[in-house]
């Protein structure tokens, strides 16, 4: 997950290969609750680990259920008859998928709670809701604002008498999930009496409805739904869990994949792309999003559980649909709009506006920064692309802490002026599909302006690797710390018995090219066994700077270098990177500091690992491998001529690192557009 300030997407061109989805966040938390109010031990497979149902979770196991996780399976035990003894605050995040069905099933259980949720879950409807559960008898009051969370239920001493002798009406039009909240819990109170559900207004999201209705089924509940408007829950309902259940992936996630592959061209010897989790029969209804993407010119095939999207019409078609049946797939549409051949309008959208933010507000907002032309009413959106390749701009896309529009701008990345995209605040999608930007960069490939490379080169003991370390973690980019490659290929060499010279040239090449090395959390792997400390001590750099200077060593780790270029980007630290490996990058530094300078740094370097070292001896060394390194015949250091210079000798860390992400924001297009 990336947990970066903004996420920088390089231009894409295109796609392939396969991707598995998450679990579906309304499923998984769904029947998180009905797994906790049945008896008995639920085992949920493929349950989504993401920030909403982490809520739900952390909400359960407050009230006393038992959670355990093991290979990848979740075991629930339910609450049975068991009831908190004290007052309990529940935290729900912006999990509106916690937050009503919550308080739904907390009213019918009895007990005092305080309910609360981020600033946005504030500002989210609930209204409808308590006045549904008020009309039973339950005692719920707001803490803050009327009608919008934080809550307080209180009914330390039990369930009131519940009027059930007349039906349970709810607004239906504003959100379903106060419908399913009430279907959810209110089997809770069918003991001797069936208990009428009545939706006020025409109900949006039916889908949704449905998905609660077929996993009530699977624990037990049989509903009678009559046309959309009365639901029945038989009097003697009991939650039966179901001893295990199967999470389907993320409908609504797969949109993504479903547009990725509508758009962009297919790689190489790739017919599209594959998606795994969810397929055609699926029970979410953001599966219709597969109609939407057909209607635009995706070619769509698939079985029970899988789909392969290819791209078919281009551009694409634009369309005018009512989006009420897949209100959150919807917001994937607005994007794929950017490449259609006209004005693309999503009715029926109202719901949009109370959702992790005004989605209608913000997809209007952010579309026009990529240079499109948009329009927005009360319950609809209006798309009109950029009218050429030039009209597109760089845009620092806002993500309103909405994993959705994290998500689907991520595809402005295969805009006709191969521009990139920036993604503020990544780390959102961690709502519902944490690794979201991991699986799509694992599938799609640069345009020509290739992957970005950010080299740092420089003397030894300069601060590259820290500076470069910093550097690629503020970006969310791969690192690269070269000299590490040298290190385990002079270590390889040592343990072969082989003298590090000219006449095992060939030898030590060999074992530099095909030594089994790892990067991994940090830690350098060599032939499985953990060399991060032993290549880091002075005789191993000295080893190093020999093996290095080495030609045909140096040829024979070229491909294993060139390999960490992938995306969203690279930090390569070293002495070549900027003049040989990526010559083309865009940012090169050179990296120094006197000579003083760096052995005190060194020193202190050992210090920390317990080694007392002279400084004269010290500096002596380092400009002693500085000399060699320089001088040698092939990739000498030296800085690269289009090199920025940079000597920290009287600067810290954080300023090094601070000065280099100012020169890689000085050369991107965003800074200039995002006013714009
Ligand atoms: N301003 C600074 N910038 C970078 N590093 C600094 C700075 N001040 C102190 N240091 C310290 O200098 C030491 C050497 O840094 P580092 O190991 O990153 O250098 P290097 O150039 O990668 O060395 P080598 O070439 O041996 O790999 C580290 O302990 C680092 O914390
Ligand atoms: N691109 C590079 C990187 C390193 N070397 C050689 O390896 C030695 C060790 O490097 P460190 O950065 O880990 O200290 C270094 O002294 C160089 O001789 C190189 O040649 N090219």
């Amino acid at each position: 997950m990336y947990s970066t300030a903004f996420l920088d997407i390089p231009a894409l061109a295109s796609a392939g290969g396969s991707v598995q989805l998450p679990g579906s966040k309304s499923i998984s938390n769904r029947v998180l609750l009905l797994a906790a109010l049945s008896s008995g031990t639920t085992a949920v497979h493929d349950l989504l680990d993401s920030d909403d149902t982490r809520v739900m979770l952390d909400a359960l196991r407050a009230l006393g259920c038992q959670v355990a996780l093991a290979e990848g399976t979740t075991r629930i035990t339910g609450l049975g008859d068991a009831r908190p003894a004290a007052a309990l605050s529940l935290f729900m995040g912006n999990a509106g998928t916690a937050m009503r069905p919550l308080t739904a099933a907390l009213a019918l259980l009895g007990g005092d709670y305080t309910l609360d949720g981020v600033a946005r879950m504030r500002e989210r409807p609930i209204g409808d809701l308590v006045d549904a559960l008020r009309q039973l008898g339950c005692h719920i009051d707001y803490l803050g604002t009327e009608g919008f969370p934080p809550l307080r239920i209180a009914q330390g001493a039990g369930v009131p008498a519940l009027a059930l002798d007349r039906p349970v009406r709810v607004r239906g039009d504003v959100s379903s999930q106060f419908l399913t909240a009430l279907l959810m819990a209110l089997p809770l109170a069918a003991k001797s009496q069936d208990v009428v559900i009545e939706v006020v207004g025409e109900l949006i999201s039916k889908p949704y409805i449905a998905i609660t209705l077929a996993l009530l089924a699977r624990f037990g509940i049989a509903v009678t739904n009559e046309n959309w408007q009365r639901f029945r829950i038989p009097a003697g309902s009991r939650y039966q869990s179901p001893g295990s259940i199967h999470v389907e992936a993320d409908a609504s996630s797969a949109s993504y994949f479903i547009a990725l592959g509508a758009i962009a061209a297919s790689a190489r010897g790739q017919k599209g792309i594959e998606i795994h989790g969810v397929g055609l029969n699926s029970i979410q209804g953001d599966i219709r999003f597969i109609e939407a993407a057909q209607a635009m010119g995706a070619q769509v095939s698939g079985g029970p559980n899988w789909l392969r999207v290819e791209r078919s019409t281009w551009p694409l078609k634009a369309i005018d649909l009512d989006c009420n049946h897949i209100p959150d797939a919807a917001m994937t549409l607005a994007v794929m709009a950017l490449y259609a051949d006209g004005t693309t309008v999503l009715r029926n959208i109202a719901s949009w506006r109370v959702k992790e933010t005004d989605r209608i507000a913000a997809m209007a907002t952010e579309l026009r920064k990529l240079g499109a032309t948009t329009e927005e009413g009360p319950d609809f959106l209006r798309i009109t692309p950029p009218a050429t390749a030039q009209a597109w701009r760089a845009a620092s896309i806002h993500t309103y802490d909405d994993h959705r529009v994290a998500m689907c701008f991520s595809l402005a990345a295969f805009n006709p002026a191969g521009l990139p995209v920036r993604i503020e605040d990544p780390r959102c999608v961690a709502k519902t599909f944490p690794d979201y930007f991991e699986t799509l960069f694992a599938v799609v490939q640069p345009a020509s302006t290739g992957v970005p490379v950010i080299c740092i080169d420089g003397p030894t003991a300069s601060g590259k690797g820290t500076v470069a370390a910093k550097v690629a973690q503020a970006l969310g980019y791969h690192l690269l710390d070269s000299g590490s490659i040298y290190r385990a290929t002079g270590l390889a060499a040592r343990q072969a018995g082989l003298a590090i010279g000219a006449e095992h040239a060939e030898a030590i090449a060999d074992l530099a090219r095909t030594m089994a090395l790892r990067f991994d959390a940090g830690r350098v792997l060599l032939a499985g066994v953990d060399v991060s400390d032993a290549i880091r001590t002075e005789q191993a750099g000295m080893d190093a700077s020999l093996v290095s200077a080495l030609p045909q060593v140096r040829t024979a780790v070229v491909a294993l270098q060139l390999g960490f270029r992938t995306l969203p980007g690279l930090v390569a630290d070293g002495r070549d990177m900027g003049t040989v490996i990526f010559p083309a990058a865009p940012l090169k530094v050179y990296l120094t500091a006197s000579a003083a300078c760096r052995a005190e740094r060194r020193r202190q370097q050992l210090l920390a690992r317990g080694i007392n070292a002279k400084i004269a001896d010290l500096r002596a060394d380092l400009e002693a491998r500085d000399a060699r390194d320089m001088n040698r015949s092939v990739a000498p250091l030296k800085s690269a001529q289009d090199a920025l210079l940079l000597d920290n000798s009287e600067l810290t860390i954080e300023q090094a690192v601070a000065q280099v992400l100012a020169w890689w924001q000085q050369r991107q297009p965003f800074a200039r557009s995002a006013a714009g």
